[in-house]
């Protein structure tokens, strides 16, 4: 449902990839290889070449906000620009419903974003990412400043997106979890996209 075409921008691509809905695809590849280009080009972030297309629409031929709303990036670090953590998730949502499934309180929704842990922002931003509506997650080394015990929460919470149909681009170093959650896996060396071995 998630289709790249052409998609280049300085020492990337151009790209050409089908991602189907409840699929993850891990893609791995050596610091500077331009995998967090690739997710933000996917995002539309960014001038580039190409385009991207959404059960056959193109992100190019409709407006930000109904891409953005759909496809969801998480980069590595995550921005944060109100007082609290509840200010950053629409009113009138139960987010914090979700938190302890996170290794969170439910009064981490009332905390200043100040007091925030860098793994406490990795989980908070994941839980902003997710939601109704959103079809693709564009993740940017979503574990990499956590314990095993919440690497494995977030690993859960990924596995059950894709059960809902959500279709996921997973930048990892972590070969580990690229096998455990792949359903596809993609090495991006040279601007290019290749198979890596031990594909699921
Ligand atoms: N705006 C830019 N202008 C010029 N070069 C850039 C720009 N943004 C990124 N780059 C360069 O493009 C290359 C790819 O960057 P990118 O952040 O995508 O790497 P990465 O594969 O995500 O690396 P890492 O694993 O270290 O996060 C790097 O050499 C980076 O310096």
């Amino acid at each position: 449902m998630l289709e790249l075409r052409g998609l280049a921008r300085l020492n990337v691509g151009p790209i050409d990839l089908v991602v189907g809905a409840g699929e993850c695809l891990a893609i791995t590849g050596p610091s500077g290889a331009g995998k967090s280009l690739l997710l933000r080009m996917v995002a539309d972030l960014d001038p580039h070449d190409g385009d991207c297309l959404l059960d056959g629409r193109s992100c190019a031929g409709m407006p930000a906000t109904a891409w953005r709303a759909q496809v969801r990036y998480l980069p590595a670090e995550s921005g944060w620009w109100r007082e609290t953590v509840a200010e950053h998730f629409p009113s009138g949502t139960d987010f914090a419903a979700g938190l302890p499934a996170l290794g969170l309180p439910a009064e981490a929704a009332r905390w200043p974003v100040a007091r925030l842990s860098t793994g406490e922002r990795q989980r908070l931003a994941l839980l902003r990412a997710i939601g109704p509506g959103v079809r693709v997650l564009l993740l940017d080394e979503p574990t990499s400043g956590l314990d095993a015990g919440n690497v494995a929460a977030v690993e859960s919470l990924l596995a059950a997106q894709c059960a809902a149909g959500v279709a996921l681009l997973l930048v990892t170093h972590d070969e580990a979890q690229a096998a455990r959650l792949a359903t596809r896996r993609l090495r991006l060396a040279g601007g290019r996209l290749a198979t890596t071995e031990g594909a699921a």
